[in-house]
């Protein structure tokens, strides 16, 4: 039986990944099985968030071994790929590739090989040269002295030891920059900081007051982020910020979709680069979650000299759709942070002129290195003191200290141990029953029996609730978490389970399926629907309108003015009693179960049990076997793409000639 066959027959291809093979077959029966295949497991790779086929871990991408396959031996599939007239084989990763060949091979200095399918490696093609063009526009630096005073009341902290200061600095000084860091080590906070300081900047230089957009690929992520900028605004008001600078700031976010205008029933945009979004500095939250295509023309769009600031936290579960594109332009900046000896003489005046400080070390001068945390020092990492001058223009500063201490949940032990795998400290910290309000099920695989009656009180409270918005408020209270969507401890039969216990014993099965819609449902969408302007990961809630009329609500531009939607109109959707992980990244909730499943499944990774359990905002109980929670730890959730290697690759360089022109697609 030939590999495609044998990769159909075992049910380890879609139909739509078939499909690709069997129509280049029919162009030309010559081609080789090798390479039907390939394209086949091409297009399946990016189902599964790989941006290209990593020829020798082809394996990985089947749900488990298949002995009736017969994998090629990599170098000889590398070869009948290389030699196909499908297959385009561009030496360099920043050329365009010949557009007759739907797929692209790469794979150079001793890189492995990855098969793209065309449209996807020209998203990371856009991407690198994209970022290259924000990069290399490097903002005047002259004059950062006069903002001193006003930086040195913004952050107060002692000079060289906050990287919240050290990353508004560099912001101020480039243009592509990444702030990273774990839930509340104040990303946001620096970012109103940022964006003060930038604000008087441009009144200091007579200019008009810089256009800002701050956006999340999430509605609930955006808002999430506004308010913690109003929150920040609040106290530097308190703090005695000028008001006349803090009102040029923007107190509301976007979703990633509204910012770049959504054409309807189109995965275009009314923004790219012949008509670049109308803003200076544009701020994305929750980085880790944009995939390829979206990032792609959102860069696409970025105005040239505008400044494009990504937050995110590095350790979350990558983007579902194809990318992990934060991971890569991460990989590029290189794992430490790119401080050059150059940035820290430029950033002297800010970092060095405390009042404070000052009166206490008169002025060092001489040594720039001095300015940057000192990894010897408390709390400080290791920063490069003067890395060579990194080919990729960006500049990365990781937030570390949490300054969400004093709240009840005492979770930052345990998210650390998750994140470096260390499933011996995890599990003793989560058996010890020190960490407040951590709760630990152990080999626990039915919450809905143990904890039925706490649970359903939740659920119940939301078919309660006297308006929408009053519901869907209540709706991030309580969430159960899901590393898988199908089996006993996935979302869907959990989610059925629930809708059996909230129609009660009378009702129980007396709904029926072609009407399955409820007062006090809880929903998610599960597609994106320009349309309806409501996108995968938007939660809605089911509400009986005045007229007794069942009606979905889905937050609106105002939170107290939700919309409403006719059931049977809305996309694909779900209940959201419970669900995957990978759904509730960007949202948090006061109280999370996150429950893993009984058996190990190749799902599991420490990314996802970090993202699981750094949703929760009060209260976290995780259930699930010491076994299954080690095998996760061991595991990383990694995704196949080039990207990082095209950022670093000495020939990326912004050239306008390159600049290909965003097709759609994907995104
Ligand atoms: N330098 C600081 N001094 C005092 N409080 C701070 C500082 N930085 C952050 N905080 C506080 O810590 C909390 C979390 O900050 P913030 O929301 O900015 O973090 P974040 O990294 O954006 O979090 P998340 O990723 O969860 O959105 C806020 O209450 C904020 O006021």
């Amino acid at each position: 039986m030939s590999l495609l066959d044998a990769l159909f027959r075992g049910g380890h291809l879609r139909t739509l990944d078939h499909a690709l093979a069997q129509s280049l077959r029919r162009l030309d029966p010559s081609t080789p099985d090798a390479v039907l295949a390939a394209a086949a497991l091409a297009s399946l790779a990016v189902s599964k968030g790989h941006a290209g086929l990593q020829l020798d871990r082809a394996r990985d991408l089947l749900d488990g071994d298949d002995p009736a396959i017969a994998w090629p031996d990599a170098g000889d599939w590398q070869r009948q790929l290389a030699a196909s007239r499908w297959v385009a084989a561009p030496v360099d990763p920043v050329q365009p590739s010949d557009t007759q060949a739907p797929l692209v091979l790469e794979g150079a200095h001793g890189a492995p090989d990855l098969l793209y399918l065309r449209r996807y490696r020209e998203y990371e093609r856009a991407l690198a040269l994209g970022l290259q063009r924000i990069g290399v526009h490097a903002p005047d630096a002259v004059g950062l002295d006069v903002l001193a005073p006003l930086f040195a009341q913004l952050f107060p902290q002692v000079p060289g030891k906050d990287r919240q200061a050290l990353a508004a600095a560099t912001a101020l000084r480039h243009n592509l920059v990444l702030i990273t860091g774990g839930p509340g080590t104040g990303k946001t906070t620096t970012i109103a900081r940022l964006l003060v300081l930038l604000a008087a900047q441009a009144l200091q230089d007579h200019k008009p007051a810089p256009r800002i957009a701050l956006a999340a690929p999430t509605g609930r992520a955006a808002e999430r982020m506004a308010d913690s900028v109003r929150n920040a605004l609040q106290s530097l008001t308190a703090a005695g910020i000028a008001p006349e600078l803090l009102a040029q700031l923007p107190t509301t976010g976007t979703t990633l979709h509204r910012l770049l205008g959504t054409l309807p029933d189109s995965p275009r945009f009314r923004h790219h680069a012949d008509h670049p979004l109308p803003f200076d500095v544009v701020v994305v939250d929750e980085a880790s979650m944009i995939d390829l295509p979206l990032m792609a023309k959102l860069v696409d769009a970025v105005a040239d000299g505008a400044k494009l600031v990504l937050l995110g936290d590095p350790d979350q579960l990558p983007s579902v759709e194809a990318g992990d594109v934060l991971s890569g332009i991460l990989r590029a900046v290189g794992n430490g942070e790119r401080i050059t000896a150059e940035d820290a003489t430029a950033l002297q005046p800010l970092l060095n002129r405390h009042p404070r400080e000052q009166s206490r070390h008169p002025r060092e001068g001489g040594d720039p290195a001095s300015l940057l945390p000192n990894h010897r020092e408390e709390g400080n990492p290791d920063i490069p003191r003067n890395a060579a001058t990194p080919t990729f223009p960006a500049r990365r500063i990781h937030l570390q200290r949490g300054w969400r201490q004093d709240e009840s949940l005492h979770l930052a032990p345990l998210a650390t141990a998750v994140r470096e795998g260390n499933s011996d400290t995890a599990l003793s910290l989560l058996r010890s029953g020190t960490l407040s309000n951590v709760h630990f099920h152990e080999a626990l695989a039915d919450p809905l029996q143990t904890h039925r009656d706490q649970l359903l009180a939740h659920w119940q409270s939301l078919a309660e609730a006297a308006t929408p918005a009053q519901a869907l408020a209540l709706a991030g209270r309580l969430r159960i978490l899901t590393a898988v969507r199908e089996g006993p401890q996935g979302a869907r039969t959990l989610n059925a389970r629930i809708e059996e216990l909230l129609a009660g014993p009378s009702r129980r099965g007396s709904r029926p399926a072609s009407n399955k819609h409820f007062h006090g449902q809880l929903l998610i969408v599960t597609e994106n629907s320009y349309r309806h302007r409501l996108f995968n990961g938007d939660i809605g809630i089911c509400q009986r309108d005045a007229n007794g009329a069942l009606m979905a609500w889905f937050p609106g531009d105002q939170p107290d003015a939700p919309r409403a939607f006719h059931p049977a109109a809305l996309p694909a959707h779900d209940s959201a009693f419970a669900m995957t992980v990978h759904k509730a990244q960007g949202s948090e909730f006061d109280t999370v179960w996150l429950l893993l499943p009984a058996r190990s499944n190749r799902v599991l990774s420490r990314e996802l049990v970090y993202t699981g359990i750094t949703r929760a905002r009060r209260e976290l109980h995780v259930a699930g076997s010491a076994e299954v929670l080690r095998d996760a730890l061991a595991r990383h959730a990694s995704r196949w793409s080039g990207l990082g290697r095209r950022l670093g690759s000495e020939t990326v360089r912004w050239d306008p000639a390159l600049q290909p022109t965003m097709e759609g697609g994907g995104g």
